[in-house]
């Protein structure tokens, strides 16, 4: 039952409810009818007997026999009767009348015969009313035995026996009428329930067919129609809610899975693919070249100078740069191709089918082209430029792997070719990344072994031709590659963190050599040492300082320190009130490679600087570019408004000399005076023989001038 499906549950209740209902109604109508014929028939037996008891009772008394048969053969001639007998009190049949049909019946007293005994007639009477007290509703009434009295004593008794035949037969069609009548009760029933199962499981067995397609088709936007406004309504009703909720839900399931994705792979700042979607979709796409067997290139594009921009124009600015470049790049390649962003100042490309390395040049061409254009960054508009490393599949590597650290490597020689070129990766490149790995380890135990030596490089007041200071530069004497210059390994030396140790012993050497020039009476010569923007991001810088100061008893004064712009940007608080207090203990502070940062004069104002160092690009050129011409003369007329100190570098002939000399420059660096030589050789620059003089007797002639030998 608690299996079957709800139209037969339903139809079952219905009919089982109704033939129940039914059957005990019949039941109660054929019992009330049973009773009433069965009293009926023996209220007309009791009637007839007390009719025949009165009628034959004065016979009875006055033993007239004859006048009681007269009696009872009319009553008794009814078709419903067999046999009426009166008795005498003493047990005698008195009068009797036998039906022609009572002949089949084997009435009681006819068995007795004629010659029955009263006792055995009265034990006959006594039998038939024992069996008139146990005749039932359904058999019918079929005898009686009534006694007759007169003037109140019992004078005798009279026995009916009745024919049951009409009574069964009444009985009969009484139950026949009423087993139609159930018959057709049930069918209608039938017909009735089964309508009105439809009505009730129709709206449950769509709403349940509904629920099926929807759990089908994942469809919860499938909304069902209200068949009522009842219970049933009610479930509709609900079932919409539910798949409202669910379909709400579903969405911001969704959105919220979708805003997942974009998070894992792809970058925020510029919406480009980011490392992991990169990597899977190189992956793919190196698989599907291998089967087709194409050509694929993965670019490695890293910014120039991109720190120095974060440094000095903010991060806001640095953030704008990099979503501009995702811009440029994504627009100069095919849609089949991915651009990425790998973090921080690195993008990566990979595009598909590129036949050779001919092409692939010519995007990485395109790429680098990119840059040529600047960058408006807000108020600013700046340029910048791009080292680019490009590697080709199959024939540079076969892996995700493989192909990126190739790019990277050449991406690397493009920064070490001067930064804004692309190289293709070559597999000497590999041992030029081998060799550093080796410079590292050896430069590990450079300080140890006592391998940096410093050279010296002096800077000349243009008006009286005196030696002002000399830079402190560092060499490294290297056991297998012979005297390295700093650009070799200072990189090197901030990438690993060596940088501190090498500028406390730059720092400390400088100074102890300053002293001795003092203590030698060379004259008071300030030694410049430069601070590398790593090392100046030490919160002990000062400290670092000062103890050098106390351990070689130098004077403050004769101590310079060169920064560059971006290590003046980065912490500006900090940096401003460390330099303040350089100062004012009476050391001097230059700003070195001026010009090829961003910063603007005005800023510069905010730091207490002393000195101006204008780069050396700037004077190299400035006999053949008006531009760079204009820019020192811009830089000069500016810092003397300012009241600072102007040095230019790299001045390494005489028009360059007289040029900067008309202009005002203060101080001169460069080859034209004296190529960064040793502490001796320096020396001789300190007497006033050796002076540069303002009438032509330049010492680029000197020996001090002769070039050095670095590796
Ligand atoms: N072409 C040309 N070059 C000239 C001329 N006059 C000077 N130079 C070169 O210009 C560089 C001047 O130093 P810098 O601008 O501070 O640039 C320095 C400085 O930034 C860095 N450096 C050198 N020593 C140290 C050091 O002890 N600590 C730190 N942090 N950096 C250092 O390495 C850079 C390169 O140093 P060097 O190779 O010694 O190169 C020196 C010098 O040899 C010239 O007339 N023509």
């Amino acid at each position: 039952m608690r299996n079957l499906p709800l139209q037969r549950k339903l139809m079952l209740i219905i009919m089982l409810s109704c033939c129940g209902t039914l059957l005990a109604a019949s039941i109660f109508f054929l019992a009330r009818e049973a009773k009433g014929l069965y009293r009926a028939q023996r209220e007309d037996l009791v009637s007839l007997a007390e009719i025949i008891g009165a009628n034959t009772a004065s016979a009875l008394v006055f033993d007239d026999p004859e006048s009681a048969q007269r009696t009872i053969t009319p009553l008794a001639a009814k078709r419903s009767i067999l046999a009426v007998y009166v008795l005498t009190g003493e047990g005698q049949i008195f009068a009797r009348h036998v039906a022609p049909e009572a002949g089949n019946a084997e009435l009681p007293l006819e068995r007795l015969g004629p010659s029955a005994t009263p006792g055995a007639v009265l034990a006959a009477v006594e039998q038939i009313r024992r069996g008139s007290q146990g005749s039932s509703l359904f058999s019918g009434f079929d005898c009686l035995v009534q006694p007759v009295y007169f003037d109140y004593e019992r004078v005798g008794t009279v026995v009916i026996h009745a024919d049951t035949a009409e009574f069964q037969k009444n009985l009969r069609w009484t139950v026949m009428v009423t087993l139609l009548f159930m018959l057709a009760t049930v069918i209608a029933a039938y017909f009735f329930s089964a309508r009105l199962q439809r009505m009730i499981s129709g709206p449950l067995l769509d709403l349940l067919s509904s629920m099926k397609d929807v759990s089908a088709s994942k469809n919860f936007a499938i909304r069902v129609a209200k068949p009522s406004d009842d219970e049933i309504g009610l479930l509709y009703d609900g079932f919409n809610e539910m798949l409202s909720e669910i379909e709400e839900r579903n969405q911001i399931l969704r959105q919220r899975q979708a805003h997942l994705q974009q998070l894992a792979h792809y970058d925020p700042l510029t919406r480009l693919p980011n490392r992991t979607l990169f990597y899977d979709r190189l992956a793919q796409a190196l698989y599907q070249a291998e089967r087709s067997r194409q050509v694929l290139s993965v670019i490695f594009i890293d910014l120039d100078h991109f720190k120095d921009i974060n440094d000095t124009l903010g991060h806001r600015t640095g953030d704008l740069l990099l979503i501009d470049v995702a811009s440029r790049l994504s627009s100069v390649v095919r849609s089949c191709d991915t651009v990425a962003r790998l973090g921080g100042d690195e993008f990566t490309i990979f595009t598909q089918n590129v036949m050779n390395a001919d092409n692939a040049a010519i995007v990485a061409g395109k790429l680098n082209a990119l840059f040529a254009k600047p960058f408006q960054l807000g108020e600013s508009e700046i340029y910048v430029t791009a080292s680019i490393g490009v590697t080709l599949f199959p024939h540079d590597g076969k892996t995700v792997d493989e192909l990126l650290m190739n790019a990277d490597i050449a991406m690397y020689h493009a920064k070490a070719c001067g930064k804004n070129v692309y190289k293709l990766f070559d597999k000497k490149m590999n041992e030029h990344a081998n060799e550093r790995v080796t410079l590292l380890s050896d430069l590990r135990l450079a300080l140890e072994r006592e391998e940096f030596v410093l050279h010296y490089q002096p800077k000349v007041d243009l008006l009286t031709g005196n030696v002002t200071s000399v830079e402190a530069l560092v060499r490294w004497m290297h056991p297998r590659l012979g005297m390295l210059a700093p650009d070799k390994f200072i990189r090197l030396s901030e990438e690993s963190g060596l940088i501190a140790d090498l500028t406390d012993w730059v720092l400390r050497t400088a100074c102890t050599q300053a002293k001795k020039w003092q203590e030698q009476n060379l004259g008071s010569v300030r030694v410049a040492v430069n601070l590398s923007p790593y090392h100046f991001q030490r919160q002990d810088v000062k400290e670092a300082i000062f103890s050098v100061l106390d351990a070689t008893g130098l004077e403050p004064a004769l101590l310079e320190i060169e920064i560059t712009e971006s290590a003046l940007m980065q912490n500006d608080e900090y940096t401003c009130e460390l330099l303040r207090e350089l100062r004012e203990l009476g050391m001097t502070i230059s700003v070195d490679d001026f010009g090829t940062g961003y910063s603007s004069l005005s800023y510069l104002h905010r730091f207490p600087i002393n000195t101006l160092k204008i780069d050396r690009t700037f004077i190299l050129n400035m006999m053949k570019s008006s531009e760079d011409q204009a820019i020192v003369t811009a830089i000069i007329a500016m810092a003397k408004s300012l009241n600072m100190q102007i040095v230019a570098e790299g001045v390494e002939t005489v028009d360059q000399l007289e040029k900067l000399k008309d202009q005002g420059c203060h101080e001169i660096q460069g080859f034209l005076v004296s190529r960064p030589v040793t502490a001796e050789t320096v020396e001789q620059f300190f007497t006033p023989e050796n002076h540069l003089h303002q009438h032509g007797n330049y010492p680029a002639s000197h020996e001090a001038a002769a070039p050095e030998t670095p590796a």
